[in-house]
């Protein structure tokens, strides 16, 4: 088709929002009457949540779904300026339906945010409702191709059952029944879930570009009266490349490990087994964040290792970057998922562990760790022997990093209890830690991941460089985070010196494989659209023939001369 694989679309919400809702929160009738139609493209539809005036903060949503018994509607309205719906992708001008979320207010009470099929345009004509007022927002740094839209509602009626009622539900006479656990309609696990393998797309396409492109582009001297060497031969370049590389093979594990996780708490959950959900919900709001502002990073660090080509849109960088930067801010702000998983998860676990509980899952060393502390500390007090070169030793630094910071978060709660702040007032004079703490638990999460995949790796040649890789991004982070590990006194200075001498190594080891590693991802020239990342390398050519496609190109002499240039020289 004429669009691209991988851009932004007005659909992109009808797949990844509008279908998994219905099929999360739907009943089967309601299956039957939306899904149906949904999945023939006949219904499209967005997810409407947020707002002008919200997007983070669920509980401050100000539109109303007020049940009429007597005509066993739902009454849909924006009270407020600020209540307007606003971002929802394919809203202007795409979507006939939307999926709001709204206050529901029942027989006098409100109940909180609940799930609406909202009819938004005529089926037949695509004209707004009666009631519905909907637009474009305007502009974006990105996103062009996404009509994000404004809803407002104007006392508009909807039947009875369409508020999505799997887990809640409304009677006929309005009274209001509660779901098995007020945390089934929160939603966005999915799409967060999902977002953990964009990231290592986002970084595979990014460091596949740079370093195809670093092996053709030949610039500088290295040794006088040499040709100029190919750019991936700088350490400089390499430094900046090959822990991209590495992160880009871990993101890639860890986001088959969170779709695999989604899968099986999922069934759990349609099994009516919510145990797991909180640490989905924390893992998954927690690794959104961790990778999504590590690859928002990393595209640009491509980007700049290309020089002025980077810069062209020839090279897709910068689509690549506009197109990714929204993942920090969407589904979910990332300093918000960061202290969701810190205040939700971790500190919760890390009392439970105090007290004695075993815990399971991710946060199964916090039980460790508060053991460990029980335990007569050695008297060297000393930061162990650190191994640069075995993993498993890294993993455990890991650990024992993140369990560091969790007890740190959770010691400046306590001390701010102390001088007398209220919770609330504590737990935000603790929020720097609480979101150094869910960083340092998330980095774990991701070394730990990488090191097991190893394990299922028969290939010796293949574990030998996903080894080097692994390697590599641990120390990266160790070196990058040093701090913590000082001050955890989990490292000393002159390891810290080995690490960074290692790192060099390292770099040095990976050079003859970079390329190899990257064609490994399998990104074709059609998915990767770079003139820079072309597998043949012919860049230059290709380059030139870009230019001149360009459409300031279409006539030797732009009409801009005639009408400006001219008239204005004829003045001076
Ligand atoms: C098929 C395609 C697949 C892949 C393609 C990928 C992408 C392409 C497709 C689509 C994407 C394209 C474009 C993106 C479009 C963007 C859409 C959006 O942005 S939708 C809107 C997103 N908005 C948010 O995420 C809002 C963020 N805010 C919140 O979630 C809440 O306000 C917050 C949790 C921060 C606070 O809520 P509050 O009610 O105050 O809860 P509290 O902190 O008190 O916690 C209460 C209780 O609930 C638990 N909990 C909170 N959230 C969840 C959850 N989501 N799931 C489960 N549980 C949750 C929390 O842990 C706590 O539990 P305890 O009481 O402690 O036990
Ligand atoms: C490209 C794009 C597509 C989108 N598509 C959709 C869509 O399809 N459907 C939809 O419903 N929404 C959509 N959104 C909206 C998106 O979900 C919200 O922008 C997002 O949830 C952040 O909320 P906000 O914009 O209100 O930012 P705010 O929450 O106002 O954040 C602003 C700042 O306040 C800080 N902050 C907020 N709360 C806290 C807190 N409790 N503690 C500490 N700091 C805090 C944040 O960290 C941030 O630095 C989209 C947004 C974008 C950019």
């Amino acid at each position: 088709s004429c669009v691209h694989p991988d851009r932004p679309e007005p659909l992109d919400l009808h797949l990844g929002m509008f279908l998994p809702t219905l099929l999360n929160q739907a009943t089967p009738e309601q299956m039957e009457r939306f899904f149906t139609p949904a999945w023939n493209l006949r219904i499209i539809g967005t997810y409407a949540q947020t707002e002008m005036g919200h997007g983070t903060h669920l509980r401050g949503l100000e539109t109303t779904a007020t049940f009429d018994p007597s005509t066993q509607e739902f009454v849909l309205h924006s009270p407020t300026i600020s209540s307007i719906k606003w971002w929802p992708g394919g809203l202007g001008k795409t979507s006939n339906h939307a999926i709001v979320l709204a206050q529901l207010h029942t027989q006098g009470r409100c109940h909180g945010l609940h799930a609406f099929i909202v009819p938004i345009r005529d089926m037949d004509t695509h004209v707004p409702l009666p009631g519905v007022v909907v637009g474009d927002i305007g502009p974006k740094f990105g996103f062009s191709e996404v009509d994000n839209g404004f809803l407002k509602l104007e006392h508009v009626r909807i039947p009875l059952d369409n508020m999505l009622m799997k887990f809640a539900k409304v009677e006929p006479d309005g009274t209001y029944v509660k779901p098995p656990s007020a945390k089934l309609t929160y939603g966005m696990v999915f799409i967060r879930s999902m977002i953990v393998g964009q990231s290592a797309l986002a970084l595979a396409k990014s460091c596949t570009i740079a370093i195809r492109y670093s092996a053709v582009r030949h610039q500088s001297e290295l040794r006088p009266g040499e040709p100029e060497p190919q750019i991936l031969n700088y350490q400089t370049q390499q430094h900046k490349l090959f822990p991209v590389l590495a992160a880009a093979y871990a993101f890639t594990f860890v986001g088959q490990y969170m779709k695999d996780t989604y899968r099986r708490i999922s069934g759990d959950i349609h099994a009516g087994d919510y145990s797991q959900l909180p640490e989905l919900h924390a893992l998954s709001a927690g690794l959104k964040a961790f990778t999504t502002w590590a690859a928002n990073a990393a595209i640009e660090v491509c980007r700049m290792s290309c020089g002025g080509h980077g810069y062209s849109r020839s090279s897709a960088l910068p689509d690549i970057y506009v197109e990714f930067t929204p993942t920090c801010t969407y589904e979910g702000e990332n300093t918000v998922m960061m202290l969701q998983t810190a205040s939700r998860y971790l500190v919760k676990s890390y009392r439970q562990a105090s007290v004695g509980q075993r815990l399971q899952g991710s946060v199964s060393y916090l039980s460790e760790a508060a053991a460990q502390r029980l335990r007569p500390r050695p008297v060297s007090g000393g930061a162990a022997p650190l191994s640069t070169q075995d993993l498993l030793s890294l993993v455990h630094l890991y650990q024992r990093r993140a369990a560091s910071l969790v007890e740190l978060a959770a010691k400046s709660i306590q001390q701010e209890l102390q001088r007398g702040r209220s919770q609330e007032e504590a737990w935000n004079h603790s929020s720097i830690d609480l979101v150094r703490a869910s960083d340092a638990h998330c980095h774990f999460v991701v070394v730990k991941l990488f090191v097991d995949k190893l394990e299922q790796v028969d290939d010796a040649a293949v574990k030998a460089v996903l080894s080097t890789l692994a390697l590599l991004y641990a120390l990266k982070g160790l070196a990058d985070n040093s701090g913590d590990f000082l001050q955890a006194g989990l490292l000393t200075v002159p390891q810290a010196t080995r690490v960074s001498a290692r790192i060099k190594e390292l770099l040095e080891e990976l050079r003859p494989d970079a390329v190899a590693l990257v064609d490994a991802f399998d990104l074709n020239d059609r998915k990767l659209n770079s003139v820079l990342g072309r597998y043949d390398g012919n860049v230059y050519e290709h380059l030139y023939e870009w230019a001149r496609q360009s459409p300031l190109n279409a006539t030797e002499v732009h009409e801009s001369f005639h009408k400006y240039l001219k008239p204005l020289r004829s003045r001076l």
